[in-house]
């Protein structure tokens, strides 16, 4: 039986984006309090896969999401979906916008409502929780006056919504990933993503520009690049990075090669379809056939000194 941790309780964005996802019919479903927790269960074997949330279009990276993925016993990335957010202010019924003193949230959710909670009940203190449908269970059970959250949240703690759709910014998306232990990737589909953290062998000049050297010149496009510190060497980053294509394909495997002979470490975590828009063009002479042929030319000089 398949055992599917997501970020809990039910009614948070997670549970919402398990929909857009491959889940086994009759998979077990396993909510927990954070992402950590969910990405744990997955290392300690309770659970076979994770849905957390990875960035999301206004608030960027997810820095639990992130670094749970680049310490600890490796998982990989085997499936992405995106998922439109709204929230809601929901609360007790009978609870009056006046009364509003606490409002619990995810601080994802903070910080895409912060300038309407300002404006709207500028004196009320706000709380951040492990999820946004903590934060309404948490509502029900008298913890906070209010909580921001999806509207089915609210349905499934019985709150009332004080104000729909209280976001500062429109059409704000969230990426969600499916996290596993290491496995083969997916076939490639020809639109897919890979996804992998750097870590520089030392602090010298150019250590990024060397990196990023590696992927431009087999023409690798970067959909995102984070550093984050590493915990137990300050001063030192790390850099977790989207590139475009499949680690099948000759390029990306090739670059990931390179890396690992230029960079201290490399991580990978997974080659997957990508589900936001496409990739640009490969250039010249990155395509597979052309590295076949240039491995072939090259065997034929080391052989018979022609190629
Ligand atoms: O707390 C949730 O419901 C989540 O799934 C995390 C989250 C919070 C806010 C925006 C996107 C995802």
């Amino acid at each position: 039986m398949v055992t599917i941790a997501f970020l809990g309780p039910e009614g948070t964005f997670a549970h919402q984006a398990l929909r857009g996802l491959q889940v086994a019919e009759g998979a077990t479903l396993l909510p927990l309090a954070n992402v950590t927790l969910a990405i744990d269960a997955v290392r300690a074997g309770s659970a076979d896969a994770a849905v957390v949330p990875l960035e999301n279009s206004v608030e960027g990276a997810v820095p639990a999401t992130l670094d749970a993925l680049a310490a600890g016993e490796p998982l990989v990335i085997a499936e992405e979906a995106y998922l439109a957010v709204r929230f809601d202010l929901m609360a007790r019924p009978g609870t009056a916008l006046a009364d509003v003193a606490t409002v619990a949230t995810h601080p994802h959710a903070e910080a895409q409502v912060r300038r309407w909670l300002i404006a709207t009940v500028p004196s009320a203190e706000v709380v951040l929780v492990g999820s946004t449908a903590g934060a309404a269970r948490a509502v029900a059970d008298g913890q906070y006056d209010a909580a921001v959250g999806a509207a089915v949240a609210g349905e499934l703690y019985g709150l009332d919504s004080l104000a729909r759709d209280v976001a500062d910014n429109e059409n704000a998306v969230t990426r969600f990933v499916r996290l596993t232990r290491p496995a083969p990737p997916p076939a490639a589909t020809g639109n897919d993503r890979t996804t992998f953290v750097a870590y520089l062998r030392e602090n010298h000049s150019g250590a990024l520009l060397e990196l990023l050297s590696e992927l431009a010149t087999r023409g690798i496009n970067l959909t995102r690049i984070e550093s984050r510190p590493d915990r137990g060497r300050h001063g030192m980053y790390h850099f977790s990075i989207d590139a475009e294509g499949h680690v099948t394909d000759e390029r990306v495997g090739d670059a990931l090669a390179a890396l690992h002979r230029v960079c201290a470490d490399v991580r990978y975590l997974g080659s997957y379809p990508r589900r936001d828009g496409t990739r640009g063009p490969t250039p010249v002479g990155r395509h597979d056939p052309d590295f076949v042929e240039a491995r072939a030319w090259l065997a034929g000089v080391r052989e018979h000194g022609a190629g």
